[in-house]
């Protein structure tokens, strides 16, 4: 099967979204809003304790009231996460009317506009996975062990190269330039000492580039 999803990395600063529902899994998508920096709005008639305290942070509201059209107007994003499918099947159906993205996170699924993926995220590096739905288990699983072989590993070096890339930005013109030394820079060599975190030896290479290119050029 080819993809039929098109991965995207959403801003959501300063947008409203709202979360139907207030149970654990209600939770774990008004945390991942927060975090994206999204203005949330929690509509459910009850809610559990730990999001109960989050609704009195900034940037979270409690609408104790079962779901109604008006309430999700103006809303970038909403997510369904009600126990009653009825209950998702018509806020996702007045949402979309509205023209708010749409997030299943229960069913009907096939309602969805688009799935949450597992993240992680270090020092700048954010690495995702996605089963589009067919094994939330799984994603979950390989998150775990990309912390571990690759977050870990990578997370410190992105840390290093961000600033020299900036610095490489002024000191090379033109796109083929920049790419041709991005090549040479990352090599493999470059790459094993990466992965045995020998980020100063790695660096001093990664310099060694910058300065035959700077010599070339
Ligand atoms: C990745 C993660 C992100 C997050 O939630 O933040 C996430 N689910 C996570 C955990 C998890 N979810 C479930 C279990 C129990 C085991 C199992 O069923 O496998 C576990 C494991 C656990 O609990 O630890 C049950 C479940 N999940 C969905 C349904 C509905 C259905 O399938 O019908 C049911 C059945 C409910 C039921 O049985 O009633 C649906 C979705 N869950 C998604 C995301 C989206 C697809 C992601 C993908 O394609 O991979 C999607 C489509 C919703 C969406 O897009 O929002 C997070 C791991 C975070 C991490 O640890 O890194
Ligand atoms: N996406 C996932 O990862 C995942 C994981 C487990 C379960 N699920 C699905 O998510 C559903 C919700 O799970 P939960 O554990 O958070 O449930 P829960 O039973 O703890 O909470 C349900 C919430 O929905 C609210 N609610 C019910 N009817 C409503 C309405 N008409 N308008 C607004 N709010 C309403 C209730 O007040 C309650 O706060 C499950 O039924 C399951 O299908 C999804």
């Amino acid at each position: 099967m080819g993809a039929t999803v098109l991965p995207v990395n959403l801003k959501l600063a300063g947008r409203k979204c709202a979360v139907i529902g207030g149970g654990s899994v209600a939770l774990r998508r008004v945390k991942t809003l927060l975090e994206a920096g999204a203005q949330v709005r929690v509509i459910a008639p009850e809610i559990d304790s730990e999001l109960l305290k989050l609704t009195r942070e900034e940037n979270v509201e409690w609408i104790a009231e079962p779901f109604t059209a008006s309430l999700v107007l103006g809303m970038f994003l909403v997510v369904c996460a009600t126990n009653d499918e009825a209950a998702n099947r018509s806020a996702a159906w007045a949402s979309k009317a509205t023209g708010a993205l749409v997030n299943m996170a229960a069913p009907p699924m096939e309602l969805s506009d688009l799935t949450l993926p597992a993240k992680t995220e270090r020092d700048g590096l954010l690495l995702t996975v996605s089963t589009n739905g067919a094994s939330p288990e799984l994603s979950r699983r390989i998150r775990q062990s990309m912390e571990a072989d690759i977050l870990e590993v990578y997370g410190p070096w992105l840390e290093r190269l961000t600033p020299i890339r900036k610095e490489m930005r002024k000191k090379l013109e033109g796109h083929a330039q920049r790419q041709a030394f991005w090549r040479e820079a990352l090599n493999s060599e470059v790459m094993a000492l990466v992965k045995e975190k020998k980020y100063d030896e790695a660096e001093a290479l990664v310099r060694n580039a910058i300065s035959r290119f700077g010599t070339e050029s």
